[in-house]
């Protein structure tokens, strides 16, 4: 059962504006219907101002006013701009916190699958876009419109001949500019694809920096990564193409009616059907007419990029999220007494069609060391990532704790397992946030001292600049066996019942691998404690041995037991011996 979250998590621009911001947005649309009525206002007070010319009064009212128009229409037309900037930044700002929790509750398969750079553009470029919407599409492109609406209307009152030339112009550019913005929504749309791909690129090979630099391939790494951006760029140029035309052609449709209307007008004032003031004031909304126009015109264009990142966000929602397990509500199970921590039964598991495990079936018990060993490739890690839930498998049945593992609320199962993965991750954070990673409530000094003394890290991490509270990641790193150890150590501070150790001690030296054994054997007196190790030296006191070769079951019993009937592992255990002497 997967939890749907799809169709509530679509990006509905409208009814979530309208929801959290009510009074802002109404706010912002009143001042920009002020700033436009001032505006709109000026060119009759102009017209004012040269009647009052011809009859010889004072032009001090009309003067007055017209400041008071332009100057009140550019402060509400500022303070509108700044509140519809804070309604679009905090609407990103939700945007992005909801992207980042969806990321990381979607399954490992399709986080690989969609790669982290691609991730990583939604929450940048993408979220950018998006704001379009709500700085053009919200006030501007329908004040715009409505701006436009009215000029023509107060322009057909002072001559509706001249403003059948006016329209007649704008149609026309209109009509081709139409044509274009179809296809600029289709090119945002494949813009923003590249700028995924590309962000994907580059960090996967940041991530591979060392292995880059080790082995000189700096100047090959960065001619790849340069075709990446030479993709954008020419779908950005093909974007750059359709959109120049967007000003110009606007412009030819305001030459074409200015020089339709000067001639038109006149012919008109010649008639005597239009006067001079009124011929003025036309001219005027004219020149006014061109900028809400523009605005229209690139605005559409705008809006469609960011409806192109509507439909992104809304493909990448529409990913499921990992599966929750039991139904919400229910109350979670408990361990059953008496069962094992783990069983599998007949467990077949393939990674996109590759088969890796077939028909694989043992039991770590309650209690004590369970060893998972066999040759590279075998299927060991897998087995433990299915424990985890990070995967499903194709066929067979996993119990844990006495219950089907699909039984188990996802994070009440992550809460009574603790996973120390092969690469010993550590989250940029402090010291201290990486060992608590586990734990609901912090851990006291005293239990982090404890943890950190079991596994030989107290010393080392307490001289650190800052002691516990060292930012690790950046400048701090620690060695390979530190971070081993410290990924030990956070599994200590959590309470699960079963503890899972990918290769645990493949970068510790001697000591730090007796000190471990010593640990593990502690922790397996009360817990389960699964580990996959390639030293058997490691293992070979383990209560239980799982041996997997090819992604089959070779055999599980004890170490004495698989020894004396078990070959494959007698060669294994032999080969180590031979390579130790
Ligand atoms: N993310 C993945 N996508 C596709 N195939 C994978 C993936 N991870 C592992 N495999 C394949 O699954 C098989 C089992 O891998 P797994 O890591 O479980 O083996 P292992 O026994 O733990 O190996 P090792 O001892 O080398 O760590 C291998 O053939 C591997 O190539």
């Amino acid at each position: 059962m997967t939890t749907s979250h799809a169709a509530s998590q679509q990006v509905r621009i409208g009814a979530d504006l309208l929801r959290q911001n009510r009074l802002q947005l109404g706010a912002a649309l009143l001042l920009a219907l002020v700033a436009t009525a001032g505006t709109l206002a000026v060119p009759l007070l102009v017209k004012d101002i040269i009647s009052t010319f011809g009859q010889n009064e004072t032009i001090t009212r009309p003067v007055i006013l017209m400041a008071a128009a332009a100057l009140g229409s550019a402060a509400a037309a500022a303070a509108s701009s700044y509140l519809l900037s804070r309604i679009g930044e905090f609407m990103v700002l939700r945007l992005r916190q909801r992207v980042m929790e969806h990321s990381l509750r979607l399954p490992m398969s399709t986080v690989r699958a969609q790669g982290a750079g691609n991730l990583v553009a939604r929450v940048t470029s993408d979220a950018m876009l998006l704001r379009a919407v709500i700085d053009i599409g919200v006030v501007q492109l329908p004040l715009a419109a409505l701006t436009v609406v009215f000029t023509l209307v107060v322009m057909a009152v002072l001559d509706w001949l001249l403003v059948l030339i006016t329209v007649g112009s704008f149609a026309l550019a209109g009509a081709a500019i139409g044509w274009v913005l179809i296809r600029v929504r289709r090119n945002i749309v494949e813009q923003q694809d590249a700028v995924g791909e590309l962000a994907q690129r580059f960090t996967a090979y940041l991530a591979a920096l060392p292995t880059i630099k080790a082995f000189r391939s700096e100047g090959r790494s960065a001619s790849r990564l340069g075709e990446s951006a030479q993709q954008l760029t020419g779908t950005s140029l093909v974007g750059a193409r359709l959109q120049m035309w967007i000003t110009p052609v606007m412009q030819l449709g305001q030459q074409v009616a200015l020089v339709g209307v000067i001639i038109g007008g006149g012919a008109r004032i010649a008639s005597g059907d239009l006067s001079v003031p009124s011929f003025a004031a036309f001219l005027l909304y004219l020149l006014q007419l061109v900028s809400p126009v523009t605005v229209v015109a690139t605005g559409i264009g705008r809006l469609q990029a960011g409806l192109a990142a509507r439909t992104r966000f809304n493909e990448f929602f529409d990913l499921a999220q990992e599966t929750a397990g039991a139904q919400p509500g229910l109350s979670a199970p408990q361990p059953r007494p008496g069962t094992a921590a783990v069983t599998f039964e007949d467990v077949s598991f393939s990674y996109t069609g590759v088969p890796v495990l077939d028909r694989v079936t043992f039991t770590a018990p309650r209690t004590g060391l369970t060893a998972l060993v066999g040759p590279s490739g075998a299927g060991k890690s897998t087995c433990l990532t299915l424990i985890d839930r990070f995967m499903h498998p194709d066929d067979g049945k996993i119990n844990i704790l006495g219950h089907a593992i699909t039984d188990w609320p996802l994070e009440e199962l992550r809460s009574r397992v603790a996973y120390v993965d092969q690469q010993f991750t550590l989250l940029e954070g402090t010291v201290r946030d990486n060992l608590q990673l586990g734990r609901a409530e912090p851990a006291s000094e005293e239990e982090l001292a404890t943890a950190l003394e079991a596994v030989g890290l107290l010393q080392d991490l307490t001289s650190l600049p800052d002691g516990l509270d060292t930012t690790l990641g950046r400048e701090n790193d620690l060695s390979g066996g530190q971070r081993q150890r410290l990924a030990l150590a956070r599994a200590l501070l959590t309470d699960a019942d079963i503890v899972l150790l990918d290769e645990p001690t493949s970068q510790m030296d001697s000591i730090n691998e007796k000190r471990f054994r010593q640990v593990v054997d502690d922790l397996a007196t009360t817990r389960a404690v699964m580990v996959v190790a390639h030293r058997l030296s490691t293992v070979q006191h383990a209560d239980h041995v799982v041996m997997l070769t090819n992604g089959t079951l070779t055999d599980a019993g004890t170490h004495q037991t698989l020894m004396d009937r078990c070959s494959p592992y007698r060669d294994l255990v032999n080969s180590q011996q031979m390579q130790a002497a």
